[in-house]
This record gives C-alpha cells, structure tokens and sequence, in this order.
C-alpha cells in the first residue's frame, strides 16, 4: 500500500490521519490536544477502536514521536509514500498546495510574525516528519490559499496602501481548507451545483472564524493579517478596537510583544472566564453557575462577537450554513 500522512498542527492540538488515496479511506487517524496542559495524551483511532495514551512530554515534537510509534507498531511506517502537512499563514505567495523545499520552509519562517500561535508549530511538523521521512515528498497545503480569491473591498484594510504595496498589510484569512470542505460537501448534499451555491461557513475550535463562500470561492472572511481578528476564541480576543495597543502600553507599560501575548494567549474565553479556554469545560461550570464561564458564553453569542459580521459585510443573505471543527453544541446558541 502506498498511503498518505497528514499532519495538522493546531494552536492547541495536532490532529494526523493516514489516508489510502485510491479509495480515499482512513486507515488510521489521531488526535492529541491539550498539548501545552498538565498531562498531554494522544488517541489514535485504527480498524480495531481507540487507544489512548499518555505522552512524556508537552508539545506538538513530542507528539510526533508518539504517531512515529502508532505506525511502527502496526507496520504501516515503510508504507507512508508523501506527506501533507497544514500551514497555517502563506502570505500572498502560495495560492496553492507547494512542495515543500527549503526555499518554501524558509517563507513559511518568514510568515511566522503574522501567525505567532501557528507556524511555529507548523514547522515542528515538517521538521519533525522531513526527518523521519527524509526520502518523500512533503507538501505545504495553505489555510490561506483558498481566500485568495477574495476581492480587494474584502482583503482591503482602510489603512495608507503604501502598507498593502510594500508591507503586504492585507486581510488574507485562514482555516480556508475547512471552509473549502464544508462548503463543498454541503453543496453536494444538498444537491446544489457548486458554481450556484452560496454559503457561510463557521469553523469554531481553539480557532474559529467565519467565511462567505459563493460558487466555491471564498468571498470574505472574518479572520486577518493574523489568525487574531474576527470571532473570540479560545484565548484570542477576536475583534477589539485597536486604540486598545495604545492604551495598554500607554497605561500599563506594556510592550507591542506583551499585548500582542495577552490578545493571542491570554483573552477569549479564557480571558473572559478566568477558568478555561475549552468550550467544554465552561458549558460544565456555566451549569454549575460559574459566572465567568456564563459571561464567557454570553459574550460569544453576542453579535458583536462577529459571527454576523461577514455575513452583514457580504452585503446580502446567504442561504447556506455549514459548520466544522471542535465546539458541538453552541452554533444553536450563537445563531439565536
Ligand atoms: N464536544 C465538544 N463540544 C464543544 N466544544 C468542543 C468539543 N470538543 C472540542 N471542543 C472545543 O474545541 C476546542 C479544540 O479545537 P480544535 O480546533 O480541535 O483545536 P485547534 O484549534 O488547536 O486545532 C476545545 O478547546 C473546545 O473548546
Ligand atoms: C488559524 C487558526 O486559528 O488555526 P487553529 O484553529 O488551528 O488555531
Ligand atoms: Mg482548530
């Protein structure tokens, strides 16, 4: 068998699946999240059930080694032939899947100011996979590639384009292969020719954002330069008035570095709860009267939260509405 490995470096979890591409199945797939926590695990899922396992370390290299000996132990090691790997943060540069030549690693390293949560952990996948798979291709698949199609009054910000031109100072939005999925699969579903469908996708995990997608092609997206704006997520602030920088620096002597850390890794709902930044868990505490797990939930159904944002800004109603990745129950609260 010649099979593909895929790799999915979250800002929280990695995320992997082993793929028979003729018949397009799972031969083995695998989750480990939590992975900056107190006792990081990883569940891999085969023909056979689930196993979860401790893992003797935290991060995503660590992880790598476990997945290395989930597919020693079956045999499937010699049978992997290329691997995909998730890049958070292309700029304007990749409109496309790209191998992966150490030309290509060094770009994604030059995106890594804009997706300071991401690419980091994206390169510790293609580091970690490229030595141990040094003979196979290895290729780069873009959240950003997909909302290249964007018009310029999406992608535009309002600010001097001297900015645009000579500092690619732009929207360019992320998770765009979820986006892409969902809407794609919805549209054949439902029986609607892709070129005729027209729907709003949410991706709400650790990340989440929101995207107008028409006739297959991403029109405008909540997320921006970075995987910051848009939505309140698990600890990014999402949308904040961006007098904000000033004030905390001015007021608290704040440095650039320290406020950009505590919008990224200290806000959202852990922010707002004080308690957690796992959807999950503050749903538990909510129902147990936690009135920082309450707020939190309050404040991301509110609108202001931006999930109507995109769709207000496409200008007219969308008919479609399809939803992915880790919350599972709240997409009803928000859509109240
Ligand atoms: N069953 C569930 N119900 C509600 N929320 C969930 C559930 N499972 C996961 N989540 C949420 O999704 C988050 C993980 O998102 P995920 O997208 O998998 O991580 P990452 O963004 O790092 O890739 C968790 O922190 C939690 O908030
Ligand atoms: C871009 C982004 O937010 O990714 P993730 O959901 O993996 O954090
Ligand atoms: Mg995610």
């Amino acid at each position: 068998m010649s099979l593909i490995l895929v790799l999915n470096c979250g800002s929280s979890s990695l995320k992997f699946a082993l793929l028979e591409p003729s018949n397009q199945s799972t031969v083995l797939s695998g989750l480990a999240e939590k992975l900056f926590e107190d006792e990081p695990r990883l569940i891999v899922t085969d023909g056979e059930g689930k196993q979860a396992g401790p893992l003797p370390g935290q991060g995503h290299a660590v992880v790598m080694r476990g997945i290395l000996e989930a597919l020693r132990s079956r045999g499937l090691l010699e049978q992997v032939s290329s691997v995909g790997h998730r890049v958070v943060h292309g700029g304007e540069r990749f409109r496309q899947a790209t191998r992966i030549t150490p030309e290509v690693v060094a770009q994604i390293e030059a995106c890594v100011p804009l997706a300071p949560l991401h690419n980091p952990a994206n390169l510790e996948g293609i580091r970690g996979a490229m030595e141990a798979f040094p003979g196979l291709p290895h290729v780069a698949v873009f959240d950003t590639a997909f909302h290249q199609t964007m018009p310029p009054h999406a992608y535009r910000y309002a600010l001097p384009e001297v900015l645009y031109r000579e500092h690619g100072v732009r929207r360019y939005g992320f998770h765009g292969t979820s986006h892409q999925y969902v809407t794609r699969r919805a549209a054949e579903l439902l029986g609607i020719p892709l070129e005729h469908s027209a729907f709003v996708s949410a991706h709400l995990g650790n990340g989440c954002s929101i995207t107008a997608v028409k006739g297959g092609r991403s029109v405008d997206t909540s997320m921006g330069l970075t995987p910051l704006e848009g939505l309140v997520m698990g600890t990014r602030s999402g949308d904040v008035d961006p007098g904000i920088h000033a004030f905390l620096a001015e007021n608290l002597g704040l440095s650039l570095r320290e406020v950009t850390e505590v919008l990224n890794k200290g806000s959202g709902l852990l922010g707002l709860s004080g308690l957690s930044n796992d959807m999950r868990e503050l749903e538990r505490a909510a129902a147990e009267g936690h009135a920082g797990a309450r707020l939190a939930l309050e404040v991301v159904a509110h609108p202001h939260a931006g999930v109507r944002g995109v769709w207000v800004r496409e200008g007219e109603p969308l008919p479609g509405w399809g939803e992915t990745d880790g919350w599972e129950k709240i997409t009803s609260t928000i859509l109240r």
